[in-house]
């Protein structure tokens, strides 16, 4: 589990049992649970649309963040429970208050597993659609929070300045499980254009059965100590060392994924799992930064927003998806990536309350809260709260 919360600098930690958790909102992703809550002291006087008045709690506060395994659902449904989040889902103020408390909820998970929340919570998921609340989170965090975007290729994190007033059409690339690519033309106006059936749960998948691993974050881990070079067929092995430039093909260039491995003479045991881990997530980056650039190319887009958790702030992957847009593209499409890339449909499911019963919910004046360290930007990847991060932010009823 990766809890991330709170952590100004310089400001203590809140104690979130004594604070507010004022909203939560879940996104039941093929592999990962994500959850999107909200914790504040202050109580702001709301009136309905009746007329009557009440107290919700809405105001200054902040957004944290958790993520679990879906397998290990018991875990969060337990942290949910143990936390008391569920006490802050959303009960209109015209609903008796014996009523069950209502959770936002989006991804295929919500359906799965709507019985069980029922059972062991007392919850009920209100389901939002899981392309709607990405796009919905997508446009949030672009809009609001500040240096949300950056670009990432040959080790240079360079943040990008968004004009609110230039931010449409963009190509939303959602790496999770599988991956879904969407044309973004505005709050709410969205297609999705394209998908793969090869992408994060692949990686995990394939690596799993390859290397022995027991863990997504030691799979990764020993991605960085491989070199794919030992299973890729290279121009160069192909070429007698020499680059096939006359197509623009360098000697280093990959020309086969796991092309040596049909001549090498080797079993599976011969390779290192180190190289093996490389090697695939090199082969999956790649294939989705060519197929993302493909439908930018198809619409005229020249900007790419990847997101999910595959990416999880890593540098190699993050890098090689860079360089296979720069590459296909000529450089003229740039691949950015996103702080919380792996929120985008919890956030989306949390900011759909607004639609439900708080019509004039007004997201204002978000701050960030937290300074990153190093070249992990997202989720630490042995899922341990190395790093905390929130959003802190002031929300109004009226
Ligand atoms: N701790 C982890 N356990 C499993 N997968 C992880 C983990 N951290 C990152 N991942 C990667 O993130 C992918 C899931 O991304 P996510 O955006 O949460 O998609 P989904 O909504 O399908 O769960 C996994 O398939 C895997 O590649
Ligand atoms: C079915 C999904 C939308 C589910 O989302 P996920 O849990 O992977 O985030 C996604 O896995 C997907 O878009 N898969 C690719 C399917 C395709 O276009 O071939």
């Amino acid at each position: 589990m990766d809890h991330r919360e709170a952590g100004i600098p310089g400001k203590s930690e809140p104690n979130l049992l004594d604070g507010h958790i004022s909203h939560l909102a879940l996104d039941i992703g093929g592999s990962l649970i994500k959850l999107v809550y909200f914790s504040t002291n202050d109580d702001v006087d709301v009136v309905d649309k009746a007329g009557r008045s009440g107290k919700e709690s809405l105001g200054k506060g902040r957004f944290h963040f958790a993520n679990f395994e879906t397998s290990k659902i018991n875990d969060c449904l337990e942290f949910i429970q143990t936390k008391q989040l569920h006490l802050g889902g959303c009960r209109h103020l015209e609903a008796p208050p014996t009523d069950m408390t209502i959770i936002k909820a989006t991804g295929g998970g919500s359906y799965k597993y709507a019985d069980l929340f029922i059972e062991k919570l007392g919850i009920c998921l209100d389901k939002e659609d899981e392309m709607d609340c990405l796009v919905a989170g997508a446009n949030f965090l672009l809009k609001a929070v500040h240096q949300e975007a950056f670009t990432y290729m040959h080790g240079q994190k360079e943040f990008v300045q968004i004009d609110h007033n230039d931010l449409y059409p963009y190509l939303l690339v959602n790496i999770g499980s599988g991956v879904s690519m969407l044309k973004v033309d505005g709050e709410g106006k969205f297609e999705r254009v394209s998908g793969t059936n090869v992408g994060g749960g692949t990686f995990w998948g394939l690596g799993r059965l390859l290397t022995n691993c027991k863990s997504f974050d030691e799979l990764l881990e020993l991605s960085h100590k491989g070199n794919n070079r030992v299973i890729d067929m290279l121009v160069g092995d192909i070429y007698g060392g020499m680059d096939y430039s006359k197509v623009g093909l360098s000697s280093t260039t990959i020309a086969s994924s796991f092309g040596k491995a049909i001549s090498d003479n080797k079993e599976l045991a011969d390779y290192r799992p180190e190289d093996i881990s490389r090697s695939l997530l090199r082969m999956i980056s790649n294939n989705i930064g060519q197929i993302s650039y493909l439908n930018a190319l198809r619409f005229g887009l020249k900007r790419i927003f990847f997101g999910g958790f595959f990416i999880g702030g890593h540098a190699y992957t993050m890098d090689t998806i860079s360089v296979a847009v720069h590459f296909w593209s000529k450089g003229e499409a740039k691949a950015m990536f996103l702080r919380h890339e792996g929120f985008l449909g919890a956030l989306g499911a949390f900011m759909s309350y607004g639609k439900h019963g708080f019509d004039d919910l007004m997201f204002h004046q978000l701050i960030q809260s937290a300074s990153l360290a190093g070249d992990k930007i997202g989720s630490p990847p042995n899922g341990k709260s190395s790093e905390n991060e929130s959003i802190e932010c002031s929300i109004y009823a009226s």
